[in-house]
């Protein structure tokens, strides 16, 4: 469904600040694959985001989506496919909006454009339903300003309203690492909801190492710009994050005192 192959991005090439973010990155996932990435810093795991989501064309390789080349094409003309959550809490949504118009804007994105700014009855009432699988009260709360909504609460927003537009794949960006952990938790809970319930194919980058381990059926390692380590559902059940430091300090041949990986 998403092949990646001999991906390959070099910042300031031939310059002291030459940065090789990715080496040859081959990386094919079925429909519904639901991958996390770890790795140290500067491993290259948002630069493989941004190359997939267009807003970095890579030096050499291909991005393939159902079959269809879409290295070269437009950030734009990817967005109808293509659900994306940040880090940051606030990147999502608009803090001067209320919550029904943040919707509104992000259901236009996918669907036919108009002009109205108001929201109808029916959408009304698609919103609310869809804001009461978050189970966080929000569907009476429509009318409420973003900017008054917690971390947490922000970011479950930003997660369902990724999914409007009915992408085929999600790219996650360490989507709760500015949460506290029990906001984390429930975000990541409705992260795996939202991908099943849609069968997205998803990338989610974490430096918690528990949590890539627990989520998803793939997981994925990357150091200086390559992917080291390749685990399936089978070969991820049983490990621990100790285990995965242990990995990345033998495929590494040193000891590792990475604690960039951990959470
Ligand atoms: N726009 C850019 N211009 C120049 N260098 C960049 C740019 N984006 C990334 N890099 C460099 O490419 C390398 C990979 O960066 P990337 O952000 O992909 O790492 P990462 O694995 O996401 O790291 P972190 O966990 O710290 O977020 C780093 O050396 C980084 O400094």
């Amino acid at each position: 469904m998403l092949e990646i192959s001999q991906v390959s991005k070099t910042f300031f090439p031939n310059t002291v600040n030459e940065r090789r973010a990715l080496q040859g990155i081959d990386l094919h996932l079925a429909e519904g694959d639901f991958v996390t990435v770890i790795g140290s810093n500067g491993a290259g795991k948002s630069t493989i985001l941004n190359t997939i989501a267009g807003k970095l064309l890579p030096d050499t390789g291909t991005v393939k989506v159902s079959g269809k080349d879409v290295t070269r094409m437009a950030d734009h003309r990817r967005a109808a496919w293509i659900g994306r959550v940040f880090q940051d809490p606030t990147a999502g949504t608009a803090p001067n909006l209320t919550i029904e118009e943040n919707m509104a804007l992000a259901w236009r994105r996918g669907h036919t454009r108009g002009l109205a700014r108001g929201v109808s009855r029916s959408r009304r009432g698609l919103f609310r339903e869809e804001l009461t699988k978050l189970e966080l009260g929000l569907e009476d709360r429509l009318t409420a300003k973003v900017g008054l909504l917690s971390g947490g609460q922000r970011q479950a927003l930003s997660l369902l309203m990724a999914t409007f537009s009915g992408p085929k794949i999600l790219l996650l960006d360490e989507h709760t690492a500015a949460l506290d952990p029990s906001r984390a938790e429930l975000v990541t809970r409705l992260t795996q909801q939202v991908v099943a319930e849609h069968r997205l194919t998803t990338l989610m980058v974490t430096h918690n190492m528990s949590q890539a381990l627990e989520v998803g059926n793939r997981l994925i390692m990357m150091h200086d710009g390559r992917i080291i380590l390749e685990l399936d559902e089978a070969q991820k059940a049983g490990r621990t994050p100790a285990d995965l430091l242990a990995e990345f300090a033998k495929i590494k041949g040193a000891v590792v005192d990475d604690k960039t990986m951990l959470s």
